[in-house]
């Protein structure tokens, strides 16, 4: 568990929980409309991976987008909990990247099926180091987020452009799926997603985590 500080990466527990849209901006750039509630889905935890692996082109893929997103890492259960108790149940933070096949996940929206197979392949949840919430001095609504391909900015936002901010996400998320000590939530991406291919190197951060960088395959 990432809250034993056994490692200093993520160690995600039993899910891995992502939000979809949470951001006007990124909502409008894939042409979709500015969700009223909170889009989940689930990152089964085969896809999560720490610095020094590699991003691998899900089979067949021809449009893997990069997606960087603030990581909530579950310090305590969460079972129907109110917003004002969320600070309590967070163990830390981290950076986080929802690898997607995009061109796979718009041939799903097309068919109204589930996007689990675009977002939930192996090698698509690139996740940081943990930061315990404690280390984090600035507010959680308030901080820097990028993303950079071979060095050129494509993602910069800040978490205060949330739709839904992680005090309300995740007393939302607490109704449906009961979180556990050490599961994950990302918390969707600013605009600015885009393709990446083999060589390319991801580097990311979020204001007051460690950067990550990511070579895909
Ligand atoms: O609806 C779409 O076309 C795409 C949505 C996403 O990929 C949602 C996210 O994962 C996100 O906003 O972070
Ligand atoms: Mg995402």
């Amino acid at each position: 568990m990432a809250s034993k500080g056994v490692s200093r990466f993520v160690e995600v527990g039993k899910k891995i929980v992502a939000v979809g849209r949470n951001y006007s901006e990124h909502a409008k750039e894939l042409g979709n409309a500015v969700p009223s509630e909170p889009i989940l889905f689930l990152k089964p935890t085969t896809s999560y991976i720490t610095v020094g692996r590699k991003i691998e082109l899900p089979k067949g893929a021809t449009e893997l987008h990069h997606e960087v997103e603030l990581g909530v890492v579950i310090g305590k259960k969460c079972k129907d909990i109110s917003p004002s108790a969320v600070t309590d149940h967070i163990a830390g933070y981290t950076v986080a990247l929802d690898m997607t096949d995009r061109e796979k996940q718009t041939e799903l929206k097309d068919k109204k099926l589930p996007w689990a197979v675009s977002k939930g392949f192996d090698t698509s949840c690139p996740v940081g180091e943990f930061v315990p919430k404690s280390d984090l001095t600035k507010d959680v609504q308030d901080l820097g987020i990028w993303l950079k391909v071979n060095g050129e900015l494509k993602q910069n936002g800040n978490t205060r452009d949330m739709l839904f901010p992680v005090a309300d996400l995740i007393s939302h998320i607490s109704g449906i799926f009961t979180l556990e000590p050490g599961d994950l939530v990302l918390t969707g991406t600013p605009s600015g997603v885009g393709p990446v291919t083999s060589g390319d190197v991801i580097t990311a951060g979020v204001e007051g985590c460690p950067d990550i960088e990511f070579t895909v395959q």
